[in-house]
């Protein structure tokens, strides 16, 4: 199972990522009360190992401001949170960084990975880096298909229950592990990535 962890904000969030083995480390670079500007954001890339997949996570701004600041964070993809057109992945498709499409589900939500070019889909939910659950049940009627990751309101405590629902390729995380708003609580970092992989208590 593929895990990424997201918000990150500072190193000691980055370390314990990397300790627990997730495969993906998020940074917020948009509103958010995990937003960190693209200066720290670089610094905490050149942390991450090669084999870890660094993601900007953009919303509410233009592509093109989106990939000019995923270029000076040096990440490896680019999460363009919201109702991003098609245009918006061709206007980025030449860029040296992959793209994940991040939607919410809804009834024409085209929810076949690569559909707008991307490389990693994301269903989440309609208020993205809330913490609230949704109905994950309704993915039964429109399955997605391909190397596609499920957010929105995961914890220790779901993950494990979601994805014997949803059966996703990997899993995307914020809210549920963290102590208060923003602040990363390593402990329940490593419990997600354990429950996720199927060795949680
Ligand atoms: O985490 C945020 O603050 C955020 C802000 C803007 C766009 C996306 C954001 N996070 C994404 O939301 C989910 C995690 O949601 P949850 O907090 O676990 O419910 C994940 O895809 C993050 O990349």
């Amino acid at each position: 199972m593929f895990v990424k962890l997201c918000g990150l904000r500072t190193e000691s969030d980055v370390t314990v990522a990397i300790e627990t083995g997730a495969d993906a480390v998020g940074f917020v670079l948009t509103s958010s009360p995990r937003q960190i500007d693209v200066d720290l954001a670089a610094r905490l890339v050149a942390e991450v190992p090669a084999d870890v997949l660094t993601v900007a996570v953009v919303r509410g701004i233009t592509a093109a401001e989106a990939g000019e600041m995923a270029l000076k964070t040096g990440v490896r993809a680019l999460q363009l949170h919201g109702d991003y057109p098609r245009e918006s992945f061709d206007e980025l498709a030449e860029l040296p960084f992959g793209l994940v499409r991040a939607t919410a589900l809804g009834p024409e939500t085209d929810v076949r990975t690569g559909a707008f070019g991307e490389e990693l889909l994301l269903i989440d939910s309609p208020v993205a880096g809330s913490g609230e659950q949704w109905d994950i049940t309704r993915l039964a009627e429109n399955p997605p298909t391909g190397k596609w990751m499920l957010a929105g309101g995961l914890s220790p405590e779901t993950v494990a229950g979601a994805i014997s629902v949803a059966r996703p390729w990997g899993v995307d995380v914020s809210s549920g592990i963290e102590s208060s708003r923003g602040v990363k609580d390593h402990g329940r970092m490593r419990e997600f990535v354990l429950a996720a992989r199927g060795q949680g208590l």
